[in-house]
């Protein structure tokens, strides 16, 4: 007998050296062992030392993307990634509220780490007012934090004070993610504002490493996967945080510069 498997669907753009974007969460979704699927929004030209190009599909067929896979499949969870412009943020936005595809992880892919720009500076108002009611959980980085809220967090009160914030913009959870950019730090803290107004604290030991490509699409794509399997907010979060903990501490050794970070390792730790 066939056993129906649960699809889970990345909205994103690839990133050609595989580190991050949609590649990402397919080696995410595959390592827990989810059926991946790929809506793809752009693609950028990038290797470990940086990004040199970047290409965004036509509107017209990003939609034709939404209604074919909508037409053949039960979509039970989804994430999204680069979304690029307005343009795409108001087709996206207009299909997740035409099909039900089920639990919506919103992460907010602005910056990469090293600088280059995946959202223009005229789409984040569209984001914030189409998106984020949309969204069960958002995962922002401390840049996009500070981008969205518009407000200076530094200190824990002022994270949970931003937490709070686009939690009324419409995010059901909120997901802060700690800052790791101080060699001495020993630790890093995400901190999830659960739907029930409780704060809750996920950390692991900080690893100094420029090996950090994709952590971000990693942990979104791994909350994605486990809430298609019908878990919490908290216990989703929880896996993806030593998922994507386990995959920074062993590291690929490909390429020269900001290297990927491994979804062979999280597998074999966090099953
Ligand atoms: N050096 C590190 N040591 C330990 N944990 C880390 C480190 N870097 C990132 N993480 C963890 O990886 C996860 C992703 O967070 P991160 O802040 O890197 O996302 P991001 O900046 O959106 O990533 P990206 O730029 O790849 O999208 C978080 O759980 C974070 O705590
Ligand atoms: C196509 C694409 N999407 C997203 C990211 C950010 O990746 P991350 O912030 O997880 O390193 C990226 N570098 N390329």
């Amino acid at each position: 007998m066939m056993k129906k498997e649960i699809i889970t669907l990345t909205i994103a753009g690839n990133d050609s050296d595989g580190s991050a974007g949609m590649t990402a969460d397919l080696h995410s979704f595959y390592a827990r062992q989810v059926y991946g699927m790929g809506l793809l929004t752009a693609a950028v030209a990038g290797n470990t030392t940086g990004i040199y190009a970047q290409e965004v599909m036509p509107v017209s067929f990003i939609q034709k993307q939404f209604d074919v896979l909508n037409d053949d499949f039960k979509i039970a969870a989804l994430k999204t990634g680069m979304l690029a412009n307005k343009e795409v943020i108001a087709c996206v936005a207009a299909n997740l509220r035409k099909y039900d595809m089920g639990k919506i992880v919103l992460d907010p892919v602005i910056m990469t780490k090293h600088g280059d720009t995946l959202l223009d500076d005229d789409a984040y108002q569209a984001f914030l007012d189409d998106l984020m009611p949309l969204a069960d959980i958002i995962t922002p980085n401390f840049y996009e934090q500070q981008k969205l809220t518009g407000m200076q967090l530094d200190t824990k009160e002022e994270i949970h004070r931003g937490a709070e914030k686009l939690q009324k913009m419409g995010a059901k959870n909120v997901l802060m993610k700690g800052r790791h950019d101080n060699a001495a730090q020993s630790e890093v803290t995400d901190i999830l504002l659960a739907e029930d107004g409780q704060f809750y604290e996920f950390t692991k030991p900080f690893i100094n490493t420029e090996r950090i490509n994709g952590t971000g699409d990693t942990l979104s794509a791994v909350i994605a996967a486990e809430l298609a399997k019908g878990r919490s907010i908290i216990a989703s979060v929880q896996t993806a945080k030593d998922f994507t903990y386990e995959a920074i501490a062993h590291p690929i050794e490909v390429g020269s510069k900001y290297g990927p970070i491994n979804h062979f390792a999280a597998q074999e730790d966090t099953k």
